[in-house]
């Protein structure tokens, strides 16, 4: 599980430094509406997260919960943070 994360933010990492014309992750980076392009699309995902949970709809809980932490891993990347700095906050509170 561990893994995946990594792979995921490695991947992000990546994009927003070589920038490709087709990658949806680079038009985040690169969007007119600055950063509040992937933090409204996390405000609206969580909605739909919030909607899935309540209609008790399992596989759009996975898919929304999936959305949400790719567009959080982006709004790490964009603040030049990783999941070095969401780990320690995590252990920090055990
Ligand atoms: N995990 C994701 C991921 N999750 C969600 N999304 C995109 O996030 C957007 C979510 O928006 P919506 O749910 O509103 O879906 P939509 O209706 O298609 O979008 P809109 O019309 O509302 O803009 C979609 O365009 C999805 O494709 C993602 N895009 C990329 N990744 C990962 O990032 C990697 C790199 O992708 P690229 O940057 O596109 O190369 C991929 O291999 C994936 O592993």
């Amino acid at each position: 599980m561990e893994d995946i994360f990594e792979e995921l933010f490695a991947v992000i990492e990546d994009r927003k430094e070589t920038l490709p014309e087709d990658s949806y992750t680079a038009s985040l980076f690169t969007h007119e509406k600055g950063e509040n392009a992937v933090l409204e699309k996390l405000g609206e995902e969580t909605t739909e997260l919030v909607l899935a949970a309540k209609d008790d709809d399992r596989e759009e809980v996975a898919y929304e919960a999936a959305d949400i932490v790719y567009h959080l891993l982006v709004v790490l990347s964009m603040k030049d943070m990783d999941l070095d700095d969401l780990e320690a906050e995590l252990r920090a509170r055990r």
